[in-house]
């Protein structure tokens, strides 16, 4: 089912949905610095489902500061929806996140507001843009999320699940381009979490809106096409998933992200496993290289010297 008013937003601009080149933050706090983004590169296309994935203080929350237009980096290039975030005067800010950018936040409380109807809180933002069909559309988004014979309970009175997805359908209210979740399943039991990680991944390919989590949780993966690992301000390896009709798992590829000097950083489970560090010995073979411990000859596999 689609709706009229949740038909995919029609782009008008090329390329990429979010794009990031070498971007950087540095924040100075009492004369010290921190480096919270150092040259972080990704690129997502319009209608993927991209989960971001880091330990605490690896720059997830930074990041998404920047993509929202709250924050401006301090070197590097970033755009969303066509929009070049370094080079925004505050009136095009505004326009930008009210049209070009839906956002959900961890906290339920933050996202919507307690005394309006659910169908209420989706109109909100289609009042503050002047839109004209609010109702019509605040239906067709939350019958779309599974929510059509709530839309007059308050939020208070419905699930935090219920209520994530309520956020979901606020954010798409302006029909933006791309939705920006932190931590959208933090205060979620799992059951909870997999109905907003699906409603997410639903909402995408029903309206070829483009959706990136930032999330501590490690079930994240199961529900998304490509999880992108960030560390130390950068993003690093990926898992890219192909599922079946069903929803279950069909395959599933390791990517790691090649810098323009040619730098790759490897899975930490491989380093570890293989035991890799200084230096790794390289192999040619056809159309790619093999990555070996330095200690081990490619030719035998075995340890050398024994
Ligand atoms: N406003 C700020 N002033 C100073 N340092 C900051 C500021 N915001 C973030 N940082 C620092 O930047 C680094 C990255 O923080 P960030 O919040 O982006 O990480 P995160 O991956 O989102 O962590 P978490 O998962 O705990 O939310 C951390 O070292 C943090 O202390």
């Amino acid at each position: 089912m689609t709706p009229t008013s949740t038909r995919p937003p029609s782009r008008d601009h090329a390329g990429p949905d979010i794009w990031c080149e070498d971007l950087v933050r540095i924040f100075t706090t009492e004369g010290a610095e921190v480096q919270a983004l150092q040259g972080l590169n990704l690129v997502v296309e319009p209608g993927e489902v991209v989960a971001l994935v880091g330990a605490s203080g690896s720059g997830k929350s930074t990041l998404l500061g920047i993509l929202s237009g709250l924050d401006r980096p301090t070197g590097g290039r970033a755009r969303v929806a066509g929009h070049d975030l370094t080079a925004m005067r505050p009136r095009q800010r505004i326009s930008f996140r009210r049209h070009s950018v839906g956002f959900i936040w961890q906290q339920t409380s933050q996202n919507l507001v307690p005394h309006l109807s659910a169908a209420d809180n989706v109109m909100l933002p289609m009042m503050i843009a002047g839109r004209r069909d609010r109702a019509a559309r605040a239906h067709d988004l939350l019958d779309m999320l599974g929510l059509a014979d709530q839309s007059r309970r308050l939020p208070p009175e419905l699930s935090g699940g219920q209520q994530q997805r309520v956020a979901i359908a606020t954010a798409l209210a302006n029909a933006p381009d791309v939705l920006l979740a932190d931590e959208p399943t933090g205060e979620l039991d799992d059951e909870n979490s997999a109905a907003v990680l699906e409603a997410l991944r639903g909402v995408a390919q029903l309206t070829g809106t483009t959706v990136l989590i930032v999330t501590h949780d490690p079930t994240v993966s199961d529900h998304v096409e490509r999880t992108v690992q960030i560390r130390d301000g950068r993003t690093s390896t990926e898992v890219v998933r192909r599922f079946d009709a069903a929803g279950r798992t069909e395959a599933w590829e390791e990517y790691t992200v090649i810098d323009r000097a040619g730098r790759i950083q490897l899975p930490k489970a491989h380093v570890e496993e293989l035991g890799l560090r200084d230096r790794v010995r390289l192999r040619h073979g056809d159309g790619h290289v093999e990555v070996w411990p330095a200690t081990r000859d490619p030719r035998h596999g075995a340890e050398e010297g024994s």
